[in-house]
């Protein structure tokens, strides 16, 4: 999935609505037909004696007559969106109610609203944001069209007021509403992912043209739920690099390198391995299972004699010692303050920025990296690491302004060291120098465990070895190769996971059969 910031879908609009291209009929038609899925879709029973209303009517599946559907609209072109859906819901028997939440609703969307027969409502005051919570509370659906891709700043005013105290409703209700997203949930901030006020959590969003960057990136990304793109014909964009991306299975599937007869394992890639330490042994064994599961032509790991011992008992495949290699996984486990595992890391990076191969430098190795790295190689942190990376370069950063504003932390640590930088967490970020900013958000909470960071190095090594030469040439590739690690190994723990708890080992014998999986197409998205 490609987004494109606000500017960029603007530009790309402009030939269309100067040729008179129906735009809005076009989206709010896809928006009526969302809310009828969702309304078809939902339990019956719906609605709320909250705020002493009569519960709605169930509604039998399949029918769509005889819903409740509440539009939030504000002054713009989204609310637009919402009144014209509104118009085309009520003509299918919805009963639908508009809370008007600015001062200048769409005019031409206003009328067709009326002549459906919609209810209109004013959230001008704290009366108005009351009737307001009990309209959206009683309905089945209610769509968020108060701000799109024009919002400036936090929701303001009567929008502020009524998102908050309608989101608390919400929490608190026994049978909430489903919430529609017009474009993006109103309040986000559309470019850069960011929340910075109030915002009603979507259950879905309808995102008219392309995807906004603020719909994959978090922390916004998480209040958008699942994202549909209604097709507009916005041409122009696909000559335009996006700001952010979203990889797929089927992206994965053409990224990964699959070996033909004429392979063998020093053309598929051998990766060399310093990780682990006498205090962190099991980096080590986490770190080569990761890559020995993702099918690389053979793993090299340098470390001291028992270490070596507890890799190659549980894989005997992997060859101690310096040789040839395609790529290095540099730092997992090991502790910089260990003056013999901090100097292999030093000298073995020497050795890999002299060779110009692709490297992994995770952990241990962050804290030993010089100034000015290669774009072909990646930085592996989670939020902490990220913000001592900043703060030894210069930048005040704590582990919580990362967490508040990592595309931010992440574009600077791109900018700062000239790598590719790939952050850990529930949403998993990549940049690279001038790539978008990929967004990854495939595994499961039961991923944030003891060793999983180990198993990503591990797996993202291999392929950077499988590709070395590609990557070499054209180190952007790196970056989407790292969302493409991050993929296979968020996919894996879910595997492994089937909704309980999992150990990073398992998340590495889950990867053949995920690889197998998408490889073959077997694995769908979602
Ligand atoms: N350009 C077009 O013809 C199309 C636009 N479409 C829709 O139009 C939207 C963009 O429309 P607009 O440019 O009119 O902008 P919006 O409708 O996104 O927002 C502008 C309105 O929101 C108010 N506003 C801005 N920031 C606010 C804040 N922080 N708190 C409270 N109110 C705030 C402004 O005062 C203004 O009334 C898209 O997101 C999309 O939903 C679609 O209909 C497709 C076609
Ligand atoms: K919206």
């Amino acid at each position: 999935m490609r987004a494109y910031s606000a500017a960029q879908v603007r530009r790309a609009e402009e030939p269309l609505l100067a040729a008179g291209a129906p735009l809005m009929q076009e989206a709010a038609g896809a928006l009526a037909r969302a809310v009828r899925e969702e309304i078809r879709a939902g339990t019956p029973e719906r609605g709320t004696s909250a705020a002493g209303s009569r519960p709605t009517a169930p509604v039998t599946r399949g029918r769509v007559a005889g819903a409740r559907v509440c539009v939030l609209v504000g002054s713009g072109n989204n609310g637009g969106d919402g009144l014209f859906a509104a118009a085309f819901l009520a003509g299918r028997g919805v009963a639908c109610d508009v809370v008007l939440v600015g001062t200048h609703p769409h005019a031409g969307g206003l009328a067709a609203a009326r002549r459906a027969g919609v209810g209109i409502h004013l959230a001008g005051d704290d009366d108005g944001v009351s009737v307001a919570v009990r309209l959206a509370l009683r309905s089945h659906v209610v769509v968020d069209a108060i701000t799109g891709i024009g919002a400036r700043g936090p929701l303001r005013g009567p929008a502020a007021g009524l998102v908050t105290a309608l989101g608390d409703a919400v929490d608190a209700a026994p049978a909430p509403p489903v919430v529609v997203a017009v474009d993006v949930p109103s309040g986000i901030g559309v470019d850069d992912g960011a929340v910075p006020g109030p915002v009603l959590v979507a259950d879905r969003t309808v995102t008219m043209g392309a995807a906004k960057p603020g719909l994959l990136l978090p922390p916004a990304a998480g209040a958008a739920g699942r994202v549909e793109v209604v097709e507009l014909g916005l041409d122009a964009l696909a000559a335009e690099p996006p700001d952010a991306v979203r990889l797929t299975g089927a992206d994965v599937a053409d990224l990964w390198p699959v070996p033909t007869a004429d392979d063998h394992k020093y053309t598929r890639g051998v990766l060399g391995v310093v990780a682990g330490s006498g205090a962190y042994p099991g980096a080590a064994v986490l770190t080569t299972s990761g890559a020995v599961r993702c099918g690389v032509g053979m793993v090299r790991y340098l470390g001291s004699t028992p270490v070596t011992a507890a890799v190659q008992a549980r894989h005997p495949e992997v060859v101690a010692g310096r040789g040839r290699v395609q790529a290095w996984v540099l730092g997992p486990g090991i502790d910089p303050a260990d003056g013999a595992r901090a100097e292999d890391v030093e000298r073995t990076f020497e050795d890999a920025l002299r060779a110009g191969v692709p490297m992994v430098l995770d952990a241990g190795a962050l804290p030993l990296l010089p100034d000015g790295l290669p774009a072909h190689a990646v930085l592996t942190p989670h939020a902490g690491e990220l913000a001592r990376l900043l703060t030894d370069a210069g930048d005040d950063a704590s582990r919580a302004d990362v967490e508040g504003a990592p595309v931010a932390a992440l574009r600077r640590a791109v900018e700062i060291t000239g790598a590719t930088v790939l952050l850990k967490g529930a949403t998993t970020l990549v940049a690279g120098p001038g790539t978008p900013v990929y967004a990854q958000a495939d595994a499961t909470p039961w991923l944030a465990t003891a060793g999983a960071g180990d198993v990503l190095a591990g797996v993202l090594g291999a392929l950077l070895a499988g590709r070395s030469g590609d990557v070499v040439e054209r180190p952007a590739l790196a970056a989407e190769l790292a969302a493409a690690a991050a993929l296979v190994h968020g996919r894996a723990a879910r595997a492994a996971s089937a909704g309980g708890p999992i150990a990073a080992l398992d998340v590495a014998d889950a990867v053949p059969g995920t690889l197998r999986d998408l490889l073959t197409g077997e694995m769908m998205d979602g």
